[in-house]
């Protein structure tokens, strides 16, 4: 494996996962791996459980790791050819060629600013760093997707399943500001990619995901109908594709509430977090039994490792 952004980048995804439960099983089973390597993570946006279980996976392989906000650092400038006279100080070309001459892979962060819908979906910012890092790069989540987040969802997924191919539900919900589209997107990705689910995506008009993404035939404006007979509900909020970013106050009832998990088949409730309560979930299903949201986040630090590990060459 020489680059982490995308389902792409993981041809065998249940091989992947069979790594992630054995990192879970013995974190420093493979301590040997990362001798004398050094992981650098570059946060262009904030972070709890990226940050934090990147950092531990990579200490677990035996890493060195130096974590870094770009916001405190110099403007970098992504435009080629650009004319560097206003507030950028430095040109990704030399940030991530030098970046490269301290690491052994590079994980960035880089969300999209949700004004330039082609910009962002180009991916501007993580295939600046492919193309001028000389080091492998993995997505800690960019501007169209979040690959380690739903690397740890298939393995969360895949621990509480009682059948072959659970129903599950990726459901849009309320939320006061505007959202990328990209822990969606990847969840969605995944999940077909994957192809040991049974994947229905709900949002309300307006809100459909890119189609190469969320294909027409997975996708309904009915919540409630969505959530009849659902084994997993997978709760997020993101801003609209088409009227691109999008948000409304006025999208009627979508919260998740008691009332909506009742129709399912005692479905598990999944969110990536950070989560805001009451407005995407109600406190009695995130602080129910069949919340998954803390064994999610656990599951972030075997995802990075089993991602960290291959590239390794574990
Ligand atoms: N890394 C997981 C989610 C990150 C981001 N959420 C947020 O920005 C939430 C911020 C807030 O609730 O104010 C998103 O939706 O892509
Ligand atoms: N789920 C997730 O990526 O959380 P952070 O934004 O806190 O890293």
């Amino acid at each position: 494996m020489q680059q982490f952004l995308s389902v792409a980048d993981a041809p065998d995804i249940n091989a992947l996962l069979e790594k992630a439960r054995a990192h879970k099983a013995n974190p420093f089973g493979q301590h040997h791996l990362g001798k004398q390597k050094m992981v650098i993570n570059l946060f262009f946006n904030p972070s709890l459980r990226t940050r934090i279980s990147t950092e531990k996976a990579a200490r677990q392989l035996g890493c060195d790791v130096i974590t870094y906000d770009a916001g405190g650092g110099w403007g970098i400038e992504f435009e080629d050819g650009a004319v560097m006279n206003l507030n950028t100080a430095e040109h990704v070309r030399e940030a991530a060629g030098v970046l490269s001459q301290y690491c052994d892979i590079l994980c960035v962060r880089s969300f999209p600013g949700l004004k330039d819908r082609e910009a962002d979906y180009r991916d501007q910012v993580m295939q600046a760093f492919v193309r001028h890092a000389t080091v492998p790069v993995v997505s800690l989540e960019s501007a169209t997707r979040h690959p380690l987040q739903s690397l740890a969802d298939c393995l969360t997924i895949a621990e509480h399943r009682t059948k072959s191919r659970p129903k599950v539900v990726l459901t849009w919900a309320p939320h006061p500001r505007q959202l990328p589209q990209c822990v969606a997107n990847s969840f969605a990705e995944w999940m077909l990619a994957w192809g040991e689910v049974d994947l229905t995506i709900a949002n309300p008009e307006g809100f459909d995901l890119a189609p190469a993404f969320a294909p027409p035939a997975i996708v309904t404006h009915d919540q409630r109908a969505a959530f009849a007979g659902a084994d997993f509900i997978y709760a997020k909020n993101w801003s609209a594709y088409t009227d691109y970013g999008a948000t409304t106050a006025d999208c009627g009832d979508w919260t998740v509430d008691e009332a909506k998990m009742a129709l399912t088949n005692d479905a598990h409730f999944m969110h990536c977090l950070p989560v805001r309560r009451n407005v995407v979930v109600s406190d009695g299903v995130i602080d129910s039994k069949r919340s998954l949201v803390l064994q999610q986040a656990n599951n972030r630090t075997w995802a990075a490792q089993a991602v960290l590990g291959t590239i390794l060459g574990g």
